[in-house]
């Protein structure tokens, strides 16, 4: 990865952003992340008594943003664009970019996050948790491929929207009794569905749910279709309007084989099939989009490690040279979105004078494997954290290089990237610049510093990322001004 020669994210700045907004879910550094859909029924997109009344469910919109993206070519974010199109109505496409947009930046893209949301929706609800691999690529248009299924669209034509995701019709009934397993449809947004006798002042919107738990992934939607129990499959099967029951002609389609197969299985078999369907649809991605390794949760993960860091007072032995110390946890503990189990920090900071030439520092403790992680080459220049900053629309930066490297600044360049927003979509655009740095009369402790700014002449709308180099080859990483997202 490109961590190599740098300390700041391991195992590279994608893996290292990503992996928190997987696990770390609450408590001390938490992510911001999953909890909009903790609890489950929760409806982030609106606070309070609107929101507890809404009829919406955040988990369930976002089941259906990565669902429309995997059927309309691939999720690359273009559904961003199409939110007019009538086939995208309903608010759950606003409201998940929305949600989302702080933390899109140079690593992180909004398509990976369309798939992220998935994951967490459908592991904090109650479902398995589903592989997860980044790599997509935000589309900067719309997609040309019409195409998510409305409840008026006839069971032949939705089958070939599926069938180009690469999905048969076996997997794609089965896949749509999955998904609806969460949430609504409403009369806010598909009066043609679900009646005005819907909305009532509790369910503003008029939510009429698929099943009798709108806030579990579970096989219910298929007992109470099958038993003709409960929602009895929800609105899309017992619509007012016949043209516009498109799970029973789906469902139906094959005689309900589909359906009873899902009902006669355990829920564990149910949870697997799911996890397997949804786990496709997620990577199902436009042609020339290659996927990376799964991200999975790292038992050890040095986090915010920065050179210059103020030093911070400190049984865990971290090693580095010659350099041995034993770290202390700080007192508040992160809960992890997997298995709700602890995270502990451990803080510490080593004298540069103790770093030496060292290309390594080391983790051992009591019942945990020993870990060696990789550091810049002693010497080489960094950023200095505590000497740059990020307005909503700027940055400037100060890099350090020890003051007898006999370094000239000339061969230090950053390369600048930011989010901002881009018209027609909620997707923020990455815009990327170069920037060389300028000597300062600053030298001090054995360092000299240049510097260096940029303007980005508009709001930035999450964090900017700077990567320091010299003649093409990383030295270090600096994420700034990550505002609400708060990397
Ligand atoms: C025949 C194919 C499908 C049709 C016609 C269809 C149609 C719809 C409609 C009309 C809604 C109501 C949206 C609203 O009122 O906000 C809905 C909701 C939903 N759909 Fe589908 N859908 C299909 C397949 C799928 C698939 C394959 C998935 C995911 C795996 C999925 C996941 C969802 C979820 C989670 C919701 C609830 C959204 C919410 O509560 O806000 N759907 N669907």
């Amino acid at each position: 990865g490109n961590g190599g020669g740098a300390m700041f994210f391991y195992p590279s700045p994608q893996a290292a952003l990503l992996e928190h907004l997987l696990i770390d879910h609450g408590g001390a550094r938490a992510a911001n992340f999953s909890a909009a859909v903790s609890p489950c029924t929760n409806y982030v997109t609106e606070v309070g008594e609107p929101s507890r009344n809404s009829g919406r469910t955040t988990a369930a919109q976002w089941l259906r943003v990565a669902e429309a993206g995997a059927i309309t070519g691939g999720i690359d974010a273009s559904i961003g664009f199409e939110t007019a199109r009538a086939e995208n109505k309903g608010s759950a496409f606003d409201g998940s970019f929305t949600f989302w947009r702080p933390f899109v930046n140079e690593y992180v893209s909004m398509s990976d996050l369309i798939a992220l949301g998935t994951v967490m929706s459908v592991h904090l609800c109650g479902g398995k948790a589903i592989p997860y691999r980044p790599g997509r690529i935000d589309a900067l248009h719309a997609d040309p491929t019409t195409g998510v299924p409305e409840p008026e669209t006839g069971v032949d034509e939705t089958l070939e929207e599926f069938g180009r995701a690469g999905f048969n019709k076996q997997d794609f009934i089965a896949l749509t009794a999955c998904g609806h397993s969460l949430g609504s449809v409403h009369h806010g947004g598909f009066p043609e569905v679900v009646g005005p006798g819907a909305v009532t002042p509790t369910n503003t919107n008029g939510g009429s749910n698929f099943d009798s738990t709108r806030g579990a992934f579970d096989p219910l939607v298929v007992h109470e279709y099958i038993d003709s129990t409960g929602s009895r499959g929800g609105p899309l099967v017992t619509s007012f309007n016949e043209t516009a029951r498109s799970d029973l002609r789906l469902y139906e389609s094959d005689g309900n084989q589909t359906m009873r197969s899902l009902y006669d299985m355990t829920t564990e078999a149910f949870q697997d099939t799911c996890a397997e369907l949804l786990g496709r649809m997620i990577d199902t991605v436009p042609s020339g989009v290659q996927l990376r390794d799964t991200i999975t949760p790292m038992a050890i993960k040095p986090i915010n490690v920065l050179w210059g860091a103020p030093t911070i007072p400190k049984v865990v032995t971290l090693s580095s040279g010659n350099f041995v110390t034993s770290l202390r946890p700080e007192p508040e503990k992160g809960c992890t979105a997997y298995g709700m189990s602890n995270t502990y920090f451990y803080p510490f900071s080593i004298p540069s004078s103790a770093i030496g030439d060292a290309t390594s520092f080391a983790v051992s403790g009591d019942n945990m494997t020993a870990q060696t992680f990789p550091i810049s080459r002693a010497g080489r220049p960094f950023f200095v954290p505590s000497m740059s900053s990020a307005t909503g629309i700027s940055a400037s930066f100060t890099v350090a290089s020890a003051a007898d490297s006999g370094l000239e600044e000339e061969v230090l360049v950053v390369q600048v990237a930011a989010p901002i927003e881009q018209p027609l979509t909620l997707a923020p655009k990455i815009v990327t610049a170069t920037v060389n740095l300028t000597t300062t009369d600053d030298t001090r402790s054995g360092f000299r510093f240049c510097k260096g700014s940029y303007d980005v002449h508009q709001q930035v709308t999450g964090a900017i990322s700077l990567t320091l180099t010299q003649a093409g080859e990383t030295l270090d990483h600096l994420l700034l001004g990550a505002g609400v997202a708060g990397w």
